[in-house]
This record gives structure tokens, sequence and C-alpha cells, in this order.
């Protein structure tokens, strides 16, 4: 059965300073390179003068090339546009590592959006400060990793975890309602592929309990916001953001149970749309080219 077209070819993203001209020096590449765009999306941040852009390419000779060759033919076009880019082969399955503590909707959710194909990712382990979802990592055939923490432990439980992502070749990994702060040097390390979703519509409701200090604040959205993580604490560059109606009936507890659903639909867009390579970086911001 043949690829997707989705799945096929090859995937360019990039930032650069605004000038005239770069479309057509892409555009013109792939064509010269005998390929053709099978999708291409741009935007241009004029306040801070910097072009983005995702274009996705299929060969047009179908030839056997490899995603270096493809690269190294790039490399001048991005030098002469000082351009930040980035090209992955289309079909390329991100190796993510799940996070997870005490409750496990999102952990389920992207477990099952994975096994059913609707997430092109591998997930090679699950990490947990907790041992309640070693049963359903099991029932998938994914090794799960116990890893407490406590004040005294947080540095060795790091190591763990640092060693977990450099032995399965981690390319992201997902807080998957993992309620453990990460350090600041990890966070450097994982900058821009380690994605948490806080259960709260950012900048609104930061820290712990955020449907409890939503319902002391009588709302009538509860959100999830899909952010990357850096060692601002729920300020991380954001994603995706989902929202839910609820009312002045509703207890906490009925809170928390709207919530759950948007907190699943914000993180798997999240995880998809970064393994795609639709989520470019702007700053504190990002542009998703979805
Ligand atoms: N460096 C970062 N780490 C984490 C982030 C982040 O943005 N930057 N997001 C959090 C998720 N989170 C809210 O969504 C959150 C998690 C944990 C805590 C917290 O106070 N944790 C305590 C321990 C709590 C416990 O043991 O039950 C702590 O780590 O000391 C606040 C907010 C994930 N990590």
């Amino acid at each position: 059965m043949s690829e997707a077209p989705e799945r096929k070819g090859y995937v360019l993203t990039l930032s650069c300073p605004d000038v005239p001209g770069i479309v057509f020096a892409v555009s013109k590449h792939f064509m010269d390179e005998g390929f053709n765009i099978f999708a291409s999306q741009q935007f241009l941040d004029e306040a801070a003068d910097r072009f983005f852009m995702r274009v996705h390419v299929h060969d047009a000779r179908d030839r056997e090339l490899t995603v270096d060759e493809v690269r190294a033919a790039f490399a001048s076009v991005g030098t002469r546009f000082g351009m930040t880019w980035l090209l992955q082969d289309a079909g390329y399955r991100s190796r993510v590592l799940l996070l997870v503590s005490r409750f496990g909707h999102c952990l389920n959710d992207l477990l099952f959006r994975t096994s059913i194909g609707q997430l092109n990712v591998d997930i090679p382990a699950i990490v947990s400060n907790h041992p309640d979802f070693a049963p359903l990592a099991a029932n998938y055939g994914i090794p799960f990793h116990h890893v407490p923490v406590t004040s005294d432990t947080k540095a060795q439980a790091e190591d763990r975890l640092r060693q977990v992502i450099a032995d399965e070749r981690i390319d992201l990994v997902v807080l998957a309602r993992y309620m453990q702060i990460l350090s600041p040097q990890l966070c450097d390390d994982l900058a821009g592929r380690a994605i948490n979703i806080h259960h709260s519509m950012l900048p609104s409701f930061k820290g712990a309990r955020p449907y409890h200090q939503a319902h002391a604040r009588g709302v009538k959205l509860v959100g999830a916001t899909a952010h990357y993580v850096t060692a601002n604490l729920d300020e991380g560059p954001i994603i995706e953001q989902e929202i839910a109606r609820v009312d002045h009936s509703m207890s906490p507890t009925q809170l928390v149970d709207v919530g759950h659903d948007v907190e699943r639909l914000a993180l798997q867009r999240a995880v998809r749309w970064h393994t795609e390579n639709r989520v470019l970086l702007n700053g504190s911001r990002t542009v998703v080219f979805r």
C-alpha cells in the first residue's frame, strides 16, 4: 500500500530576517532540484521583521535520496538568507518519552492515538514518579520506569530521567500531567523539545490546583494550555489552547472532569503539530502552521 502523501517527501521549516525573494528562492531551489511542492505556508511577523515558512515537497523523480543529501543541497539557500532552518523526512517517526504523575487521562489518550496511527510517533518508554500506570504501559508493551521524586532526591531522579532520554534517543519529552518541576538546567537541555499540558488557560491560574483557583473566581470557561517547558514555570511558548463552558452550579470536581477533555485535546494537537514540524518558535511565542 502506497504511503499517505502527508508522510511522503520532506518538510522544510525556516525563519529568517524578512527580505524580498525568500519564497521565490526556496521554490526555485526545490524546482531546480526536482521536487514538487505538496504544501507551503508562510507568515511575516512585521513587528519582529521575521519571516516564517513551512514547505512540504515530494520528489518528482521518486529517487532514493537521503535526508542528508536533501539538506546539503539546501544549505547554500539557508546561508544566503541567514535562515534558522530544519529539513526532516516527512515520514520520520519522532521518539517520544511520556512523563506522568497521578492523572493518566492525557497519557491514555496519547497511547491510544499512537496505537491507532493517529500520531505518527514511537513511544519507547514512560517515566512516572508514581507506580499507578505500570499496568497501562504493560498493556501497550512499553517499558515503564518508576522514578520516585522527593525534595531530597530530585537531582538523582533527574539523572535517571536524563539516562532514559539518552538511552532511548528521545526527540520529544511530553509532560502528560507530570507534576514535578524540571530543573533550569534540564529545561535548557530540552529547549524546544519538552511540552507540558497546564490545566488552565494560561496566563490565568498558573501553578498548582488551577481548577480550584478557577472555581473560586467563578469562571464561565475552563481551559487547558499546551506549551514548551522553560525554567519559568508555566510561562513557556504556547502551542495550543482549548476551552469548555462551565457554570455556577458546577463543583471544583466537575470542573476537573470537564477540564480533562480539553487537556487531552490541547496536548494531542500540540504533540501532533510538533512532530509534524508545524510549530516554529518566535521568541516567547510560536507560529503554528496547522
Ligand atoms: N521547569 C518547569 N517544570 C515544569 C513545568 C514548567 O513549565 N517548567 N510545568 C509543570 C506542570 N505544572 C503545572 O502544569 C506544575 C507541576 C508541579 C508543580 C509543583 O509545585 N510541583 C512540586 C511537587 C508537587 C508534588 O510532589 O506533588 C515540585 O516540583 O516541587 C507546579 C506546577 C511541570 N514541570
